[in-house]
C-alpha cells in the first residue's frame, strides 16, 4: 500500500476541498476504497430519487482513491472511461456507499470495478467499471 488512510484523506481535503460534495473517505486498503455521500436535497432529481451524477461522482471518486492506494498520490491520474449500471432506485435521503476494487494496475493504466449501495439495502443500486490513465513520472507531481 502506498498510501494511509490518514495521507490520503489530508491530499483530499488539501488539493480537492471541492470533493467533499462527491464523497468522503471511510475506508482504505490495498487496491480498495469506501466512501459515502449523505445524500440531501440537492442530490435528487424529479420523482424523489438520487440523481445519477451524484452516483456517478461517488464512483468516480472512489475509484481514484482505490488506485491512489496502489500508485500513491499523483494528482493527474485521470478517468478515462466509466461505465455505469443503476441497478435499483436508492432510498431518499438515505446515505450512499461506494465499495472500490482496482482489478488491475499497470504502469500506466488501472482498472477498476464500484459497487454502490443504498444504506440498509443489501443489493447494489449501481455497478461501475473505469479505467484510469497514470501519467508518466514527469507529469506526477
Ligand atoms: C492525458 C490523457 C489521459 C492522455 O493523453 P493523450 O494525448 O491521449 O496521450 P499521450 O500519451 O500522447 O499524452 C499527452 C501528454 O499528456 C501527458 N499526460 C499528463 N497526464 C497524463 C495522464 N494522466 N495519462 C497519460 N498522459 C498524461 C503525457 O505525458 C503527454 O505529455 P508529453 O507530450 O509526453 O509531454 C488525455 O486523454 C486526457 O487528458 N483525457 C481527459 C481525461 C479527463 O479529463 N478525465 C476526466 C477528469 S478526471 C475525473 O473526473 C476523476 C476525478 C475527479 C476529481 C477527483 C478525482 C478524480
Amino acid at each position: 500500500m502506498k498510501v494511509t488512510f490518514e495521507e490520503l484523506n489530508r491530499f483530499l481535503q488539501d488539493q480537492f476541498p471541492q470533493g467533499a460534495a462527491y464523497g468522503s473517505l471511510q475506508k482504505l486498503g490495498d487496491g480498495w476504497a469506501e466512501m459515502t455521500l449523505d445524500v440531501d436535497d440537492g442530490h435528487l432529481r424529479p420523482g424523489g430519487t438520487v440523481s445519477g451524477p451524484v452516483m456517478m461522482g461517488l464512483a468516480d471518486v472512489t475509484v481514484y482513491a482505490a488506485l491512489l492506494s496502489k500508485i500513491g498520490l499523483v494528482p493527474l491520474a485521470v478517468t478515462t472511461n466509466l461505465n455505469i449500471n443503476f441497478l435499483r432506485k436508492p432510498q431518499a435521503h438515505t446515505p450512499i456507499r461506494a465499495k472500490a476494487t482496482m482489478l488491475k494496475v499497470g504502469r500506466t493504466m488501472g482498472v477498476g470495478e464500484v459497487f454502490v449501495y443504498s444504506e440498509g439495502v443489501d443489493e447494489p443500486v449501481a455497478h461501475s467499471t473505469m479505467t484510469y490513465s497514470i501519467p508518466p513520472e514527469k507529469y506526477q507531481n
